[in-house]
């Protein structure tokens, strides 16, 4: 059984995508300036930690790692709406590499998982 990492091409989709998702990003309005001032040098490795994560693939993160590192960023105000904004570019991304929606859905719900931990926030009951 392939995992959904290796169904949407493994590392080299997660090459292919990390170009075009983070040209997006900064062209986005509504979020590109939770990058400002970010390292640049750092910036590949970590949009490759990004989405090997969101495809399911093999990641060093845990929910206190997701925490810590964007708790700077909660601390600028950020909330769901730039959440889904990154989201949103992540299928767009996708879409234009051709990967099919049912993929794409479970990259999202996988996003979707480290939701509260990227604000800062206790998980809500469901
Ligand atoms: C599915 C949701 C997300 C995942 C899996 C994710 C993943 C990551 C990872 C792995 C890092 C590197 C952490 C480290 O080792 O320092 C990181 C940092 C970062 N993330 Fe996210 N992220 C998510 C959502 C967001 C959102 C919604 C934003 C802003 C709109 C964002 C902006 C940033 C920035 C600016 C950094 C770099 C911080 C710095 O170097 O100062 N992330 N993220």
């Amino acid at each position: 059984m392939t995992t959904l990492y290796e169904r949407i091409g493994g590392a080299p989709a997660v090459k292919a995508a990390v170009d075009i998702f983070y040209g997006k990003v900064l062209a986005d309005d509504r979020i590109a300036h939770f990058f400002d001032g970010v390292d640049m040098a750092n910036q590949n490795a970590k949009q490759r930690a990004f989405l090997i994560m969101a495809f399911g693939g093999p990641n060093a993160y845990t929910g206190a790692d997701m925490r810590r590192g964007h708790a700077h960023l909660v601390a600028r105000g950020l909330n769901d709406g730039h959440f889904d904004a990154v989201v949103e570019n992540l299928a767009a991304t996708l879409t234009e590499l051709g990967v099919p929606a049912s993929d794409i859905a479970e990259v999202a719900k996988i996003a979707e998982s480290v939701r509260d931990d990227v604000l800062g926030r206790e998980p809500v009951a469901a």
